[in-house]
């Protein structure tokens, strides 16, 4: 065999997706290429949109059992981004992006607040953190006064004593902007167990924004790290928020643009309509500076009519979600690796990122989401269920687990309908999404570094040592891939077992 004949083996991109068939990621598998360079020497640093810069290509999704401040800010410290949902009041979602923002290091605690006044009857008030903070209007962003410890509470015979009569009179709090290494040196020095953190100089009295114990620092210390995390032009995290195409909407954005929100996603399963285009007319004539996600497509033509109004970024993905039954229920969407290698073709040209939405369960689909070009890839059940994920831990026989629902389900439709459907509400709701539980995962912080290093050693193996040149090989020809029959797909799982244990890391 000559040279070229060697080279001649699997179909390139263009040829494999120019079938007539939907293809999603299970569906195929890349060759593997020529590795000349260490896993480490991999980097997956990204743009999530024209103007910001990821070094962690995860996106968390804007959905209402995904992505709060805790996602955020957790997201951010890993170099990634999460999107705040917008199921919520326009001033409740500023206020998640501003709390996700004020923070230097990810939390782990719903903090608890309560007045002097008020009694705390139930043990259950304990559950989210290990103090409750008392301020003086019980608000979170009133003068803080003292903390009430588990164990004072747990002494006290008479339960609907007044907090002020047991409180302790509070002393130390450190300015939230500390790094990490600033906290644990504070708490190792000092022989405490806990500190709360606070906006401003660290001055008592200001407004308390996290709360950092010492198993926290073991905890964070334990997670391997993961370059650098994802600051703004304001020294802060960046994240992202999701706002509708509704005249309400504009007034949304104006609350997300005070509260310093450095990017925002249009948030729609059918981007291409005329709704959505004057939304991004509207946004970048008011705001040129902020970054717009528009979405969701899955054609050339739907980007296409995107592009030209102005967004920034485009986001890729219809039906294909674990939750999501829209092609079920609306006979439209796409494969998702079809849907993402034909439009990041088109968005390329235009310098516009991809970002390649739903149906993300392993490392292996982000490698090849990455590869037929998306630049960052957005998930929802890959990251509910963790500790950082809304909502609290329930068990289903010996399953510890979470809610995920989707937006389109009657259950999120429902709560958020004061917000999205405002003025629909005597029209006839249909779901597009279910209701479900994923299990607990654990911490974002540690898994999702984990899923990146996979992700690096795939793209060793396909000879790619950073995203621009899997792109570059993909469109020159010189990657190939193969569609897998469902026996070749059965021989790439695991199988002939009598039982086995998958542990991944
Ligand atoms: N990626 C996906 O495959 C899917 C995602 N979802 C998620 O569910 C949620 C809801 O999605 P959608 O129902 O597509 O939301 P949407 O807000 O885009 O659309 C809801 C309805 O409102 C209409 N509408 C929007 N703006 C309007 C305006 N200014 N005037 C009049 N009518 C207007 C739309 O045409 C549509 O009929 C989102 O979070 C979305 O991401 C839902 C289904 C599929
Ligand atoms: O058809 C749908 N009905 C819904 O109710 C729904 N809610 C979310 N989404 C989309 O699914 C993505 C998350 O998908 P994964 O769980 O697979 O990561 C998300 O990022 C969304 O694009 C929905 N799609
Ligand atoms: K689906």
């Amino acid at each position: 065999m000559d040279g070229a004949n060697v080279l001649d083996d699997g179909l390139p991109a263009a040829r494999l997706f120019s079938q007539g068939y939907s293809y999603t990621y299970d569906d195929v598998i890349f060759l593997p290429h020529y590795i000349d360079f260490p896993t480490d020497a991999v980097s997956l640093s990204t743009k999530l949109s024209r103007h910001v810069a990821l070094a962690t290509p995860c996106v968390a999704s804007p959905m209402d059992t995904v992505t709060e401040s805790s996602m955020a800010a957790a997201m951010a410290s890993l170099g990634a981004i999460g999107i705040i949902h917008s199921n919520n009041a326009a001033s409740q979602q500023a206020s998640l992006v501003r709390l996700a923002k004020s923070h230097k290091i990810p939390f782990n605690h719903d903090l608890v607040f309560k007045s002097p006044a008020e009694s705390i009857l139930s043990s259950e008030e304990f559950l989210s953190a290990p103090c409750i903070f008392v301020t003086e209007s019980g608000a979170q962003n009133s003068k803080l006064l003292g903390t009430v410890q588990k164990p004072d509470w747990d002494r006290l015979a008479d339960k609907e004593t007044r907090i002020s009569d047991y409180m302790r009179n509070f002393s130390i709090s450190l300015p939230a902007g500390y790094s990490f290494e600033d906290v644990a040196g504070y708490l190792a020095k000092n022989e405490l167990e806990v500190v709360p953190l606070v906006r401003g100089n660290g001055e008592m009295g200001e407004e308390v924004v996290n709360l950092v114990t010492i198993d926290d620092i073991e905890r964070i210390r334990g997670f391997p790290k993961l370059g650098l995390p994802s600051l703004g032009s304001d020294g802060e995290f960046l994240v992202g928020a999701s706002i509708g195409t509704r005249e309400s909407d504009k007034e949304r954005l104006e609350h997300l643009v005070k509260a310093g929100v450095n990017v925002v996603v249009l948030d729609s399963s059918q981007g291409n309509s005329i709704y959505q285009i004057e939304m991004i007319k509207y946004a970048k004539k008011t705001y040129p500076e902020l970054d717009l996600i528009g979405g969701n497509v899955v054609t050339t033509y739907q980007a296409q009519n995107l592009i030209q109004a102005g967004v920034d970024g485009l986001r890729v993905g219809m039906g294909s979600g674990s939750i999501c039954t829209t092609q079920e229920v609306c006979a439209v969407g796409r494969g998702q690796a079809t849907a993402v290698y034909k439009v990041a073709s088109l968005a390329a040209q235009n310098g516009v990122p991809v970002i390649a939405d739903g149906g993300i369960s392993n490392s292996g689909h982000i490698v090849k989401a990455l590869t037929l070009g998306a630049s960052t890839v957005m998930m929802g059940s890959f990251l509910a269920g963790s500790n950082e994920a809304p909502g609290t831990y329930e068990y289903q026989g010996s399953h510890r687990v979470k809610k995920y629902r989707g937006m389109g389900s009657l259950e999120a439709m429902t709560k958020g309908s004061d917000a999205r459907y405002l003025g629909d509400k005597a029209k006839l709701k249909i779901a597009q999404g279910v209701v479900g539980a994923v299990a607990d995962k654990g911490s974002v912080l540690k898994f999702i570094p984990y899923t990146m290093q996979a992700v690096k050693q795939g793209f060793q193996d396909l000879g790619a040592s950073s995203l621009q040149s899997a792109h570059d090989l993909l469109r020159s020809c010189v990657l190939r891939l193969e569609v897998r029959t469902g026996a070749a797909q059965f021989e790439g799982g695991i199988h002939g077992l009598i039982s086995y244990e998958k542990k991944s890391f």
